[in-house]
C-alpha cells in the first residue's frame, strides 16, 4: 500500500515502503489503464522508457497480470531509444524485451521499436513517420486540443540530474515545439546518441507515470516536485505536466527522502 498518496501541482505522488511494494502497484495501474483503454478504445498504447523501469515492471509477468492482461491489445513503443543495435546490451528495446515482452504474449508485429540501422536523426524521422501511420488508424489516439499523439500511457524513468526520456538539462531538445520524435548525439550519459519522444508529446498523453526509486534520485525528486530553487533552469521532469492527462509519480522511500513536510500516512 502506497504511505501516501497526496497530490502536489496536479501530480499525484505515490510513495512507497520499498520497491516491491512499488512493483506490485505499478503492475496494478497499469493492468487497470490496459483494460479501461481496451473497453474505450479497443487498444492499449503504450510508451516505455529503458533503465531501472523495466525490472520494476515485472510484476506484470507473473499471476494474475500475464492470464488478465489483453496482451493482443497491446501497442508498445519507446518514449526514449539508444541509437545502437537491438541486440546491444545499451537498448532499451533489449532491456523490455528480455525482462517484459518476451515473457507475455504480445504481438510481435505491435512491437514498435526504432529501426537500429540508420543515424539517430533517420531513426528518429522514421520512427515520427510509423507513429504517424498509426495516429491516421487511431491505434494512437489523437490529442484534442493539437495534432499531437495521445498515447494511453507513457512511462517514464528519471536520472538524478532529472531528465526524462532523452530529455537532458539545458539541452535544446526541451524548446522542441514541432517534432513529435527527435535525436540528439551528445548524451550526457551514454551512449551519445539517442532518440527522445518530445514534451509536446509526452504532455499530449492520456496518462503519464514518472517511476523513481533510489535515494541517488531523491534532491532532483524535491527540487521538480517541491519547486524548490524555482529560479534554477528547469529540470526536464518539472516540464512533464500533462496539458489534460492524469500525471503519477511512484517513489520509494529512498527516493521521497528529501521531500518538504512529506507525511507518510497509509
Ligand atoms: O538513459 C536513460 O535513463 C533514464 C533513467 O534510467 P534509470 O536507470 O536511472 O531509471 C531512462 O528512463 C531512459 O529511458 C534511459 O534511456
Amino acid at each position: 500500500m502506497a504511505l501516501s498518496g497526496a497530490k502536489k501541482d496536479g501530480r499525484q505522488l505515490k510513495i512507497y515502503e520499498n520497491t516491491d511494494e512499488l512493483s506490485t502497484d505499478l503492475a496494478d495501474y497499469i493492468a487497470e489503464l490496459s483494460e479501461a483503454s481496451v473497453k474505450e478504445r479497443g487498444v492499449f498504447a503504450i510508451a516505455l522508457s529503458g533503465g531501472s523501469l523495466i525490472s520494476l515492471m515485472s510484476k506484470l509477468c507473473e499471476a494474475p497480470y500475464n492470464k488478465t492482461v489483453d496482451w493482443a491489445k497491446w501497442y508498445i513503443f519507446w518514449a526514449d531509444e539508444r541509437v545502437v543495435a537491438k541486440n546491444h546490451t545499451d537498448s532499451n528495446y533489449r532491456l523490455a524485451k528480455d525482462g517484459l515482452l518476451s515473457k507475455v504474449p504480445v504481438v510481435p508485429s505491435h512491437i514498435h521499436s526504432i529501426n537500429d540501422t540508420v543515424s539517430a536523426e533517420k531513426a528518429a524521422k522514421d520512427y515520427e513517420f510509423v507513429i504517424r501511420q498509426l495516429v491516421r488508424t487511431r491505434i494512437i489516439g489523437v490529442s484534442d486540443i493539437s495534432d499531437c499523439p495521445k498515447f494511453d500511457l507513457i512511462l517514464l524513468g528519471m536520472g538524478p540530474d532529472g531528465h526524462v526520456a532523452s530529455l537532458f538539462p539545458c539541452h535544446s531538445v526541451l524548446d522542441e515545439k514541432e517534432e513529435w520524435v527527435t535525436f540528439i548525439t551528445d548524451s550526457p550519459k551514454p551512449p551519445p546518441e539517442r532518440i527522445t519522444f518530445t514534451l509536446p508529446v509526452i504532455n499530449s498523453a492520456s496518462n503519464v507515470a514518472v517511476v523513481v526509486t533510489g535515494g541517488s534520485k531523491a534532491e532532483a525528486v524535491h527540487l521538480v516536485i517541491d519547486d524548490a530553487e524555482p529560479d534554477r533552469p528547469s529540470l526536464p521532469a518539472k516540464l512533464v505536466q500533462p496539458t489534460k492527462g492524469n500525471l503519477v509519480w511512484f517513489l520509494d522511500k529512498a527516493a521521497a527522502s528529501k521531500l518538504d513536510g512529506t507525511k507518510f500516512s497509509e
